[in-house]
């Protein structure tokens, strides 16, 4: 077994913290940033930026000294079992790691973007999450990789459990202009994969996040019923959902967070070049493509929609005329 998933099964209450904006964060979160980054740090020649969700910020205030021992200890064990560096770190040592190589990304150079765990309240539920990492090279998306080790290998035919006999764990890769493939986590060869060619919205599904707070479920819904899709949506956490659309599981991505909030660049840069290369098309809720040179936030018309070519332009219709519709209804109140 993995060690995130053997985290992902003990994880306790103490593990689990609060950040500012209220969202959840836990040992895994943070010892997931510091394991990817070490191993970026290793590989990578020359200057090393990296873009990522968290920050020793929080670790460093009164009060969190139970979880950074619990961190400290969770990377040494882990380093110990891989047998891969001969290293343990100190308290301090976990402080400074987190932050190795922070930078704000932007429109020039060479940025890695980090979601050491995206998804995790699904993680904490024992649901999806994943893994996610992508280089920028002068503001855009050229490399993504996508771990997901709740997600059947083959296909999802029921979103959070698995299909009788089918392996678990999913590993997701893209390089622009090379398309995308899948393989397992324990190293089977990867296979190429594309975005299904579904052209009949009736035939389509798509995919949403489970939580309602990060994406107007009420909205996806009246999108949905515009195309004339019959099928309920399948909800999952994290850029799984990106995974699952490039491998043809399902033909349509709907994300819509409510009013003011601000998508980050880690949320989105793996799963959307996994879905570009696999014949898929990204685009906000205007349909322009996202533009990932801008720092840490995508700005963006709100909504991210991803589909294959042939249904994009009846999908982004109904996207605006949903929306239209739910501004108008609004306006009357
Ligand atoms: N109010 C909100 N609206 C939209 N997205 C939000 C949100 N609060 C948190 N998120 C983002 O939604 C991501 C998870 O998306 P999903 O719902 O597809 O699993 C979170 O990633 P993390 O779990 O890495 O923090 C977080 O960045
Ligand atoms: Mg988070
Ligand atoms: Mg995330
Ligand atoms: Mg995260």
């Amino acid at each position: 077994m993995g060690e995130e998933e053997t985290v992902q099964q003990n994880i306790v209450h103490s593990g689990i913290q609060s950040k500012a904006d209220k969202s959840p964060v836990t040992v895994a979160d943070y010892g997931s940033q510091i394991l990817v980054s070490l191993a970026l740090m290793m590989e990578v020649s020359g200057p090393f930026s990296l873009v990522a969700e968290e920050d020793s910020e929080e670790l460093r205030k009164d009060g969190a000294e139970e979880i950074l021992e619990e961190i400290t200890d969770l990377v040494n064990e882990t380093l110990v079992d891989d047998g891969s560096y001969s290293m343990s770190f100190s308290k301090e040592g976990i402080l400074s790691a987190i932050d190795n190589g922070k930078s704000e990304g932007g429109p020039t150079g060479q940025h890695w973007v980090l979601d050491p765990i995206d998804g995790t309240k699904g993680f904490v539920r024992g649901d999806q999450y994943a893994i996610a990492l992508a280089l920028l090279d002068e503001g855009k998306v050229v490399l993504g990789v996508l771990a997901c080790p709740n997600l059947p290998l083959s296909s999802i035919s029921n979103p959070n459990g698995s299909s009788s006999g089918d392996r678990i764990g999913a590993l997701f890769s893209a390089t622009i202009g090379c398309g995308a493939e899948v393989e397992s986590l324990d190293g089977s060869p990867p296979q190429k994969i594309s975005v299904c060619s579904i052209d009949n919205p009736v035939n389509a599904s798509f995919f949403e996040s489970y939580e309602s707070a990060h994406s107007m479920h009420d909205l996806t819904s009246s999108i949905a019923e515009k195309l004339g899709v019959q099928a309920p949506p399948v909800r999952i956490d994290s850029q799984a959902k990106y995974g699952a659309l490039a491998r043809g599981d399902g033909a349509i991505y709907l994300r819509f967070p409510h009013k003011g909030y601000r998508e980050k660049i880690w949320d989105h840069a793996a799963g959307s070049i996994v879905v570009t290369e696999a014949g898929g098309i990204v685009t906000d809720a205007a349909g322009n493509n996202l533009d990932f040179s801008q720092g840490r936030f995508l700005d963006l018309d709100t909504g991210i929609i991803a589909t294959n070519t042939q249904l994009m332009p009846s999908l982004l219709k109904a996207v605006q005329d949903a929306i239209k519709e739910k501004n108008h209804a609004a306006s009357l109140l």
